[in-house]
């Protein structure tokens, strides 16, 4: 179901923007507090990050719930990615980046040393905003983490790459030419082929940076499509300066201001009945 609903007014200043939300039920837009503990896949507490000397993360608590789509808002330069990008320790490859804080995936510390990076990342996968097909054929880029993993037989192979194509909604577009370079493709043929890369390795969580930010409205809408295909079986944490998109593809969604995460609750909540003044600001067009 689509809802049309409108941000609050409070002022002769309020944009008369209509947010469209995916509200599809009242299950799937529960308040954060009633998930039981094993319908949460990512939890984050008390988490401070630093770049060198600057802080870009402020004591950041939340519940990340399982196959549900969360989206990360707020103005540029907020901390979203820095955020998004601590959920597999990609900010590990960063000089002078400290953490401070836990990130539990399911219930296990992400920063214990008993943690292996490269199966961390593994079970959390990651698209960025520009989408960076391997120079290899359409086949061998959706089958490249198998590969490494030492899986080369063929009719493996070949069942993973129809499966995650199809997955990633673009199968009926490249069967043909499987053996083709990926880099023929289109932008948002790309973007999709980076997804059903990430897929075919069967990540617990998919973490998505601004995906659609270099891609055309008919390309974003087969992504967004695919987000709320993909939530069946992963769990989508997404980045977007896009409110509108946020409120499409979202079931909850986080606003952040200044490396605070402000307020994290339904989509529905947020873009409806924001309880903080912060985000009651930004998403009528105040400031960002
Ligand atoms: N590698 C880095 N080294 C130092 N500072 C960084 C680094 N990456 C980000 N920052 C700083 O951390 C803060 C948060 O940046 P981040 O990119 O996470 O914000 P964002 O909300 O994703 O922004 P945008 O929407 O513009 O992508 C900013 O002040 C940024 O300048």
């Amino acid at each position: 179901m689509t809802t049309n609903i409108q941000p609050p007014e409070s002022g002769a200043e309020s944009t008369p923007t209509t947010i469209r939300t995916n509200v599809s039920g009242n299950e799937k837009n529960r308040a954060l507090s009633t998930y039981a503990p094993e319908e949460i896949e990512v939890v984050t507490k008390n988490l401070n990050l630093f770049y060198g000397k600057k802080q870009a993360l402020y004591d950041v608590n939340m519940v990340i719930p399982s196959k549900r789509v969360t989206a990360f808002i707020g103005p540029s330069g907020c901390g979203k990615s820095t955020l998004l990008r601590t959920f597999n320790r990609m900010n590990d490859l960063i000089e002078g980046c400290r953490i401070d804080g836990q990130i539990l995936l399911d219930n296990q510390d992400i920063f214990d040393s008993s943690v292996d990076i490269t199966s961390l990342r593994r079970r959390v996968g990651m698209v960025f905003q520009k989408a960076n097909p391997f120079p290899k054929s359409i086949y061998e880029n959706v089958c490249y983490g198998l590969r490494l993993q030492g899986v080369n037989k063929k009719s493996i192979l070949d069942e993973v790459v129809e499966t995650s194509l199809k997955g990633a909604a673009l199968w009926d577009e490249v069967k043909d030419r499987l053996h083709d370079s990926a880099l023929g493709l289109s932008g948002g043929q790309q973007q999709r082929l980076v997804i059903a890369r990430s897929i075919a390795i069967e990540p617990e969580v998919l973490l998505l940076d601004e995906p659609c930010s270099a891609l055309d409205p008919i390309s974003t809408l087969k992504v967004e499509e695919l987000i709320h295909e993909l939530k069946e079986k992963f769990t989508i944490i997404i980045v977007t300066h896009n409110m509108q998109q946020a409120a499409r593809v979202s079931d909850y969604t986080a606003f952040m201001y200044l490396g605070k995460v402000i307020e994290h609750t339904d989509t529905n909540t947020l873009f409806t009945n924001p309880h903080q003044k912060q985000t009651e600001d930004y998403i009528t067009g105040r400031y960002g």
